[in-house]
């Protein structure tokens, strides 16, 4: 019997920076609870799923030697829940994705559920299964707190453990320089050293998300730096110590701020403009105090084909197997 075989479907998504990010008490369940303002970026990866002979993920580009190829992949783990969810378990086991990654690794920018957002879009347009994307969303969210965001993207409020989303109002594009650290953090390790900080003393917490909220609609980016703030930035310095220096030196920079952003290390720095963002990039790459240097803006939309708007591409003939 012959059997078509669909072309593979590629995803490209975005990175998020956090705004703000509060972060409440420990829950029962180990999570915390968030309030977190994300903004997507330019910063993307792309995620390639067929099928293939060959199950597997396979891994290109920024930090490629430090990312699992085996089941514990965000990118499996998303195939193994679309997989469940459309009830078609078997299928999972002939599937290849294939993530080109511009993404930090563990760098606080969500690089993994990005790609775990990516495949779930693409794997459903592969298996045409005609998901709406809050469907994908309630999938997303069984598979870590930042991916139902990767879907959406743009300028969104989180609270809960992060994964319940109302969209903002953004009206400007803003310009951001990303410094990428030598090695990247872990969020639980974050989380555990903001409860270590928090128990021995009482670290300052930032505020109301309110003000952020009307800063981005006024589209202002001098108004929105003044109140960039992350309750995880004290942890995340108290692991990396370094990260002092890295922030010192965006703003001598010429950047109006900058933030770690969520768990860290990963830097971002806010420009006034697209031109300043390049100048304020060149001299960071100069100042030795990370390892890569890139800009961005946001926001800009979340998980999306590439080569169509949420249509698949026009299809190479398809492939017959025997
Ligand atoms: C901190 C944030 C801020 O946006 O981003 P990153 O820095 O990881 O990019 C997120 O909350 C991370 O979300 P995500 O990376 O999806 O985390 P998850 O897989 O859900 O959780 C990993 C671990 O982080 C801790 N965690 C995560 C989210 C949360 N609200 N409270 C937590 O305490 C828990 O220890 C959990 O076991
Ligand atoms: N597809 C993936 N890309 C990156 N990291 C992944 C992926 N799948 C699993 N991981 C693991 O998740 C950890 C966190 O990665 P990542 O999502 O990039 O960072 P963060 O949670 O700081 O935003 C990594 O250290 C890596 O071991």
């Amino acid at each position: 019997m012959l059997a078509v075989v669909p072309p593979p479907v590629t995803v490209r998504v975005p990175a998020k920076v956090n705004l703000h990010l509060s972060v409440g008490d420990a829950r029962e369940d180990g999570y915390h609870e968030l309030t977190t303002i994300f903004q997507a970026l330019s910063l993307t990866d792309e995620v390639t799923v067929a099928v293939s002979e060959e199950p597997g993920v396979e891994v290109h580009g920024e930090g490629e030697k430090s990312v699992p190829t085996g089941p514990e992949n965000l990118a499996w783990r998303a195939v193994c829940a679309l997989a469940e969810y459309a009830e078609r378990p078997a299928d999972a086991d002939g599937i290849r994705v294939v993530l080109r990654k511009g993404i930090p690794v563990a760098g606080g920018m969500a690089g993994g559920s990005a790609d775990a957002a990516a495949t779930l879009l693409g794997l459903s347009t592969l298996w045409r299964l005609d998901l709406a994307r809050d469907e994908l969303a309630g999938i997303a969210a069984t598979l870590g707190s930042d991916v139902p965001f990767a879907l959406y993207g743009g300028t969104a409020l989180g609270t809960g453990r992060g994964e319940q989303l109302v969209p903002v109002l953004s009206r400007h594009t803003f310009h951001w320089v990303l410094a990428f650290d030598q090695r990247g953090l872990s969020t639980p390790k974050v989380f555990g050293e903001l409860d270590r900080l928090r128990e021995a003393g009482d670290p300052p917490r930032v505020g109301s998300h309110a003000p952020v909220v009307e800063a981005l609609a006024s589209g202002d980016p001098r108004q929105l730096a003044l109140l960039l703030g992350n309750d995880l930035q004290a942890a995340a310095v108290s692991l990396r110590p370094g990260l002092r220096r890295t922030l010192r030196a965006g703003v001598n920079a010429g950047a109006l701020a900058g933030t770690v952003s969520g768990s860290g290390p990963t830097c971002a720095f806010l420009c006034t403009g697209a031109e300043s963002a390049l100048e304020v990039a060149a001299e960071l790459s100069g100042a030795g105090v990370c390892r890569t240097v890139r800009v961005a803006h946001g926001p800009v939309p979340g998980a999306r084909l590439v080569g169509g708007d949420d249509t698949p591409r026009p299809t190479s003939p398809p492939q017959v197997h025997a």
